[in-house]
């Protein structure tokens, strides 16, 4: 039987991270597998250094986008083959609402000149649960925490959200908004149900 991918996207802060430890820890996913992006192989810590710094947009995408390919040839598909559950915290989605924006003096359209980039490679997931929430409170949440990315301000999220919205309205069958301006136990209950529905499908 052939596995399933499920992925977490959502803004800086939206919660994504919260819910993965959430379901990494709950026995229904005990055999899943549990990974993210950037990944931790060098070319995630690659990725990690050029967006600690003023790297060139472009160079920027193409590092995220080694990385996504690295990711899917050497955990993702071996994994969905061994009939797995795969839950990738980010994946592609993250770099056509991302660089999406991050691209947008440099290019029309870059959101759909990204998604053509992956066509034909990218494994495209099964379910994919946006964790919507208004970037205000997200970079407040993050505050908190303390700001681990360039991309955590306000503005550009803005722009990210809308793009992660427009994702989820162009294929209704594969995402689950979920709004994350909520109570953790309300919003752990509408994952579980998604997840579940997907799994049983
Ligand atoms: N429902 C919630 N209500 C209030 N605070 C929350 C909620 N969910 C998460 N938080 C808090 O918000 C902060 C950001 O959450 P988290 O790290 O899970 O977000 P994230 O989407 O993984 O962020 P990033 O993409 O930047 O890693 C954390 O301090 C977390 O404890
Ligand atoms: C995969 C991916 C990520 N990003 C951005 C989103 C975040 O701001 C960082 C990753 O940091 P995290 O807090 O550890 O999730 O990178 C992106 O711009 N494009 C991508 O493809």
């Amino acid at each position: 039987m052939k596995g399933k991918l499920i992925t977490l996207e959502g803004i800086d802060g939206s919660g994504k991270s919260t819910i993965t430890s959430f379901l990494n820890s709950h026995p229904s996913f005990a055999n899943a597998v549990f990974t993210r992006e950037p990944t931790t192989s060098w070319i995630g810590d690659a990725v990690y250094k050029a967006i600690q710094s003023n790297t060139d947009e472009l160079a920027e995408l193409m590092l995220f986008t080694a990385d996504h390919a690295d990711h899917i040839e050497t955990l993702i598909r071996p994994a969905i083959e061994e009939g797995k559950i795969v839950i990738s915290d980010r994946y592609s989605d993250s770099r056509y609402a991302y660089q999406g924006v991050t691209l947008k003096e440099r290019m029309e359209e870059p959101m759909e000149w990204i998604q053509m980039i992956h066509r034909g490679w990218t494994i495209i997931p099964d379910l994919t649960l946006l964790f919507d929430i208004d970037p205000a409170v997200a970079v407040q949440r993050c505050g908190k925490r303390g700001e681990q990315t360039k991309f955590e301000k306000i503005d550009l999220l803005k722009g990210v959200r809308e793009n992660y919205l427009k994702l989820a309205e162009k294929e209704p069958e594969r995402f689950v908004v979920i709004d994350t301006d909520r109570e953790l136990k309300e919003i752990e209950k509408d994952v579980l149900q998604a997840i579940t529905s997907i799994i049983e499908s």
